[in-house]
C-alpha cells in the first residue's frame, strides 16, 4: 500500500487519521490537525507527518505497554465512518476545539490579560572556552521560564553549536531550514533568540522564514518590562490554514501588547519620579536602607513579605518583580531599618535592561547594607552568585557592607551540611517561607549596619527631644545619662545622623 508505513500509528494498528493516541504531545497534535485540514491531498501531508513524527516520537513508549492508547483506538475503530465525512465531521469538531481554545488562550496574569502566543525557543552555544556562566540547554530552560511568565506557550526549542555567528543570519542555514521546518509544523506565532540579533540578521530570518511571515525588532518591545530577551515576532501565515478567528486574535492580542507596553512604560516613569522624590524625603530622617539583591526567584520578595508583612508580589515566576518596593523593618529593641525589594538579576544582562531597571540600580548604590540573597536550594546556586556578582561589580558599590544569606534552607537536601558550610563562611541559613533564621538575620544586619556608622558622642539639650528619638530609632545607643539640662549619648548612629548632630557633638566636651 502507497506510504503504508506513514499512514499508521508507530504504537497501534490504527491509520493515523484514526489513531488519537498520536493526539497527546502538542507537537504531535498540532501536526495532526494541519493533517485533518488538508485531508483532501493526504498522501503529501502524510510524508511531512512521517518526517517530523520522528523527532517526536520518542517519549510515547510502545504499543504494548500503553493501554489508554490501545482503548481510545477501539473505541474511534468502532464507528468507521466514510473517510471524507469522518474528516468533516473531525473538523468541524476541531473548529470548535480551536475556537474553545482561543478563549482559553488569553491568560490572566499580574491582573492583565495576555494571549498565549506559540513561541519557538532558539539559542546558541558558542565553542570558545570561557564563556557562558551557564550551558545551553539551562539558558534555554531559563528561557522557557521567562516565555512563561510573559504568558507564552513554549512548543518547541533547538540550539546549535557555533564557533562564530553567522554575519547574515546569526545561526547556520541548515538550523534556519530546520526551524521553518518547525514554525510550519507547530504553528508558531512567535520565535525567540537567547540572544541579540543585529537589525540586518533579523530581516535575513524574516525572508529565510518564509514570505508571508514577519519578523520585526519592533517586537522586541512586546515584553520589555518583563523579558530581557531578544524578541522576533512572526506573522501567523495568512490566506489558507488560518482561521478568521486566529487572524483576529492575533490582532487583539498586538493591541493588548501595544496598550500593555505604554502602560507599563509610564508606570515605570512615574515609579521613578515618585522614588526620586521619596528618596530624597527620606534622607532627611536618616533611617538606614539595606537592599535585597539576588538572582531572580531567589526568594527576595518572600524574605520581605516574611520580615514586614508587606504584600509584595512574590511568585514563582522570572521577574515577579518590576518595581522596587521598600518597606519599614521593625527590629525588637526598637532599631528600625528600610528594606528595598529589587528586581531579580539575571545572566546575560542586556544594556536595554540596565537602563529599564536603573531606578533599582540607583537604590542599591544608596543603601547601608547589601543582602546578598541565594536560592542555596538551586543546582546552579554559585552560577547564580556569580553572575549577580558579575553585576554588583559593575556598580562600584565595592565599600557598601556585605551579607551573604542562603535562603531556601528548607528545600535542601541536607540542611544540617548546608548549615555548617555556611557557618565556616560566615553566611546566615534561612527560610524565608517558613521564617526559620530570621532573627539571626536580624542580628545580623544590625552588625553590619554598626560597620556603616560613626560613632558619636554627643550632649542633646531637652528642647531636641526628636534628635534623641532618631538616635535611638536608627543608630546604636551604647550609653545614654539625663543631666540637668539634656541628654548624654554615646553611640553608633549613621552617618547623615552624626552631621545632624555635628553641633551637639561639639558641646560634648563643654558640657562634661
Ligand atoms: N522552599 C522555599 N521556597 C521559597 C523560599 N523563599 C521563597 N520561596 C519561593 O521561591 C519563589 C520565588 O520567590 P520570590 O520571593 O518571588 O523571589 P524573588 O527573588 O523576589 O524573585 P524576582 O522578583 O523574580 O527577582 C516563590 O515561589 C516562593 O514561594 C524558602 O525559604 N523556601
Ligand atoms: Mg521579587
Amino acid at each position: 500500500a502507497p506510504s503504508s508505513a506513514g499512514t499508521r500509528c508507530r504504537r497501534c494498528p490504527a491509520p493515523l487519521l484514526r489513531c488519537s493516541t498520536t493526539r497527546r504531545r502538542r507537537p504531535v497534535r498540532a501536526l495532526d490537525e494541519r493533517l485533518l485540514e488538508a485531508a483532501p491531498a493526504q498522501d503529501a501531508e502524510v510524508t511531512e507527518f512521517g518526517e517530523v513524527g520522528d523527532d517526536v516520537e520518542d517519549g510515547l513508549g510502545d504499543a504494548e505497554g500503553d493501554e489508554v492508547g490501545a482503548q481510545e483506538v477501539v473505541v474511534e475503530e468502532e464507528e468507521r465512518p466514510p473517510a471524507r465525512a469522518f474528516v468533516k465531521s473531525r473538523r468541524q469538531r476541531q473548529e470548535e476545539e480551536e475556537a474553545a481554545a482561543g478563549q482559553d488562550r488569553f491568560k490572566l496574569i499580574n491582573g492583565k490579560e495576555i494571549f498565549q502566543e506559540k513561541a519557538y525557543l532558539v539559542g546558541v552555544e558558542w565553542k570558545r572556552a570561557g564563556g557562558s556562566l551557564f550551558g545551553i540547554e539551562e539558558s534555554l530552560k531559563e528561557l522557557e521560564q521567562l516565555a512563561d511568565t510573559a504568558g507564552l506557550v513554549v512548543v518547541g526549542s533547538t540550539y546549535q553549536k557555533l564557533s562564530t555567528p553567522n554575519p547574515r543570519t546569526y545561526i547556520g542555514s541548515g538550523k534556519v531550514s530546520e526551524i521553518r521546518t518547525a514554525i510550519q509544523a507547530l504553528d508558531v506565532e512567535t520565535v525567540i533568540f537567547d540572544d541579540e540579533l543585529s537589525p540586518g540578521q533579523l530581516r535575513n530570518l524574516e525572508k529565510s522564514f518564509g514570505g508571508s511571515v514577519r519578523v520585526s525588532l519592533a517586537q522586541m518591545e512586546y515584553q520589555l518590562p518583563r523579558l530581557t530577551k531578544m524578541w522576533s515576532h512572526l506573522e501567523r501565515q495568512a490566506g489558507g490554514q488560518v482561521k478568521g478567528m486566529g487572524e483576529k486574535q492575533i490582532e487583539v492580542d498586538k493591541r493588548i501588547l501595544r496598550t500593555q507596553i505604554s502602560a507599563l512604560k509610564k508606570e515605570l516613569e512615574s515609579v521613578r519620579k515618585h522614588r526620586k522624590l521619596y528618596r530624597s524625603r527620606r534622607q532627611s530622617v536618616p533611617i538606614p536602607v539595606v537592599s535585597l539583591v539576588g538572582y531572580t526567584n531567589a526568594g527576595k520578595s518572600t524574605l520581605l513579605n516574611r520580615l514586614t508583612g508587606a504584600d509584595v508580589l512574590a511568585e514563582d515566576k522570572l521577574f515577579a518583580t518590576l518595581d522596587p518596593t521598600t518597606r519599614r523593618v521593625l527590629m525588637k529593641n526598637g532599631t528600625e531599618f528600610l528594606l528595598t525589594d529589587t528586581v531579580g538579576f539575571i545572566q546575560k544582562l542586556p544594556t536595554m535592561l540596565v537602563a529599564a531597571f536603573r531606578a533599582t540600580l540607583e537604590e542599591i548604590s544608596e543603601s547601608s547594607v547589601i543582602v546578598h540573597l541565594v536560592d542555596i536550594s538551586h543546582p546552579l546556586a554559585q552560577q547564580q552568585i556569580d553572575a549577580v556578582d558579575k553585576v554588583l561589580k559593575e556598580l562600584d558599590i565595592e565599600s557598601i557592607p556585605k551579607l551573604i544569606v542562603w535562603n531556601k534552607i528548607d528545600n535542601t537536601d541536607e540542611p544540617f551540611r548546608v548549615r555548617e558550610e555556611a557557618e565556616k563562611q560566615g553566611i546566615i541559613c534561612i527560610s524565608a517561607m517558613n521564617g526559620d533564621g530570621l532573627e539571626e538575620f536580624c542580628n545580623a544586619i544590625q552588625a553590619k549596619l554598626k560597620d556603616s556608622m560613626v560613632p558619636i558622642e554627643a550632649f542633646v539639650p531637652y528642647d531636641k527631644g526628636d534628635l534623641l528619638n532618631d538616635i535611638h530609632k536608627v543608630g546604636m545607643v551604647e550609653i545614654m545619662e539625663y543631666k540637668e539640662n539634656g541628654t548624654f549619648v554615646k553611640a553608633h548612629v549613621p552617618l547623615p545622623l552624626a552631621r545632624l548632630l555635628t553641633p551637639l557633638r561639639q558641646q560634648v566636651v563643654a558640657a562634661l
